[in-house]
């Protein structure tokens, strides 16, 4: 007999990276449901989709709601427009305490939907753990989708001790190390997130609050894999983050990247870049890509230029430049090459490069046979996306927590080869160190480029293997469905 299904709400901070991720989870929820669907409760996806604060970013969200809800196959999932909440001011300049706050706002409307729809669990983003609230007043299970690495989790759930241990803040911390389980020492400078320097800033108490909370939720989902991060993972379910407190099931459910149908062929040389790419042999080009905020000024951009006319390597790069000026987006603007490049650039390297100044089909680059190295801002999409496909990574990170996430890379998962990036100079990276890093990365002498390719195509099988039926991904969705139908019966 199939009983009533048990409904679940998804809580996602409305802009379009954290909102595809957690959709794309709940699809992963969804999936298939287990062998024993047909006796148990079957499950369904509610998405609650706060109002976005910017026009930009609404009409970003409001597409992409859209294309799911268009999209065929996706029958058990609805989306609920919650009502517009005023945004929070006096947060310029501090993005982390903005999108918590705001998050924060939509309590009381995610409490009358939760009642009005019938909620069996609630799933919220990271930045919205204060919405954890609602769920108890409710007496609802309720788990947080945490979108980046268990490196990430692992320093979150250790930094209210360590804000007490540490009395300084973390950028005079420059030269010593801090000690995150699971992880090699931490060298402070140059792998922290940025938002971490000072202790007196708004972001850092909101990464630390956040921290505490996470230890209260009743599962947490991480949009990582049990093979990337065992180590990790192990610590934080041993409960070594946070003495004396077992910490919350943790459930790696990745990679979560909506590979639509790049999967396993590049689409059809349908865009420029693809087009391009079909013409290179195999694992010949290095693809450049900074993710959804990376840009780069003149400076910088000579340097990349100068380093790749050196490697002698094939190249893509995505050249954006900065922001509007006078617009409150971050959103980088396409690159103005003719001012961003060196002179003759372009002309001597035509027979080997593209650079392209728009956004680009990332996730077809990384899928095609001729990608066989990637120079990234280590966006942790960016990272599964490679590593779905094995390729090698050269990290260059710029913001958020991403320089932490570049550690791991080449500290611990050992898919990347190291890069000097000069954070004092604001993420500066020399040309002729760029050389060295596209050399090595690209299949020089160097023993680290070798080691880096073997992992990564390692990576990939471990990655593709989780999400397969009697993977490690797999068997962690099924463990969350169950804790949730436990919950709902209960
Ligand atoms: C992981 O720590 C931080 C992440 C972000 C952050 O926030 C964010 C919010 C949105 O509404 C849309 C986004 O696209 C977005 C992206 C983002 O940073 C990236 O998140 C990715 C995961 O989805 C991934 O982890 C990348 O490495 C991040 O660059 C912001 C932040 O502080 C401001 C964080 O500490
Ligand atoms: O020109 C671009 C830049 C980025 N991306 C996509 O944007 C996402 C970036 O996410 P990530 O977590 O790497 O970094 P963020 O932009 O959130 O910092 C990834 O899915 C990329 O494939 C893309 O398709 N084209």
């Amino acid at each position: 007999m199939v009983s009533s299904s048990v409904n679940v709400l998804l809580l996602p901070e409305p802009g379009s990276g954290h909102l595809m991720s957690l959709i794309e989870a709940g699809k992963r929820l969804l999936g298939s449901q287990g062998a024993d669907s047909s006796s148990s409760s079957p499950l369904t996806v509610t998405v609650l989709v706060p109002h976005a604060a910017t026009a930009e970013s609404a009409s970003e969200v409001d597409a992409h709601v859209r294309r799911v809800e268009a999209s065929s196959g996706v029958t058990s999932m609805r989306f609920h427009r919650l009502p517009a909440v005023a945004p929070p001011t006096e947060c310029a300049g501090n993005p982390q305490e903005f999108k918590s706050r705001y998050m924060e706002l939509q309590k009381p409307h995610v409490a009358s939907t939760a009642r009005e729809l019938g909620a069996a669990a609630i799933v919220v983003d990271f930045f919205a753990t204060t919405v954890l609230d609602v769920a108890r007043e409710l007496g609802v299970p309720a788990y947080v989708y945490f979108t980046s690495t268990a490196g990430l989790l692992a320093l979150s759930l250790r930094l209210p001790a360590l804000d007490a241990e540490v009395g300084v803040d973390f950028e005079a911390l420059e030269g010593t190390v801090v000690d995150v389980p699971g992880l090699p020492p931490v060298p402070a400078g140059p792998a922290l997130p940025g938002f971490m320097a000072r202790k007196g800033s708004p972001n850092y108490a909101w990464f630390v609050y956040h921290g505490k909370r996470f230890m209260d939720f009743d599962g947490i989902i991480i949009n990582t894999v049990a093979e990337l991060e065992p180590g990790l993972l192990s610590a934080i379910a041993e409960g070594k983050c946070v003495p004396g407190r077992a910490a919350p099931p943790v459930y790696p459910i990745g990679p979560v990247v909506d590979l639509g149908g790049a999967k396993e062929a590049p689409p059809s040389s349908s865009h420029e870049c693809v087009a391009w790419l079909d013409a290179q042999p195999a694992a010949s080009v290095v693809f450049l890509c900074f993710g959804s905020l990376g840009w780069f000024d003149a400076a910088k951009a000579r340097e990349v230029a100068v380093g790749l006319e050196r490697s002698g390597h094939r190249f893509l790069w995505v050249l954006r430049g900065p922001p509007a000026p006078g617009s409150l987006s971050p959103h980088p603007t396409d690159g103005d090459l003719d001012a961003l490049l060196p002179e003759g650039f372009l002309d001597r390297t035509r027979d080997r490069g593209l650079v392209w100044p728009k956004w680009a089909p990332q996730k077809a680059v990384l899928a095609h046979p001729a990608v066989g190295g990637f120079v990234t801002h280590c966006g942790w999409n960016s990272t599964l996306e490679s590593l779905w496909h094995g390729v090698p990574l050269a990290p260059w990170p710029l913001y958020a927590e991403q320089h932490l996430n570049a550690f791991e890379l080449v500290s611990c998962m050992g898919v990347a080869v190291a890069m000097e990036v000069d954070r004092k100079r604001d993420n500066f990276v020399e040309a002729a160190e760029l050389e060295r890093a596209v050399r090595s990365l690209m299949g020089g002498e160097s023993e680290e480029g070798r080691k880096a390719r073997d992992k990564a195509k390692e990576m990939r099988d471990a990655c593709r293997k989780a999400v397969e039926e009697s993977g490690s991904s797999h068997a962690a969705l099924q463990r969350l469905r169950d804790a949730i139908r436990r919950g709902a019966a209960a």
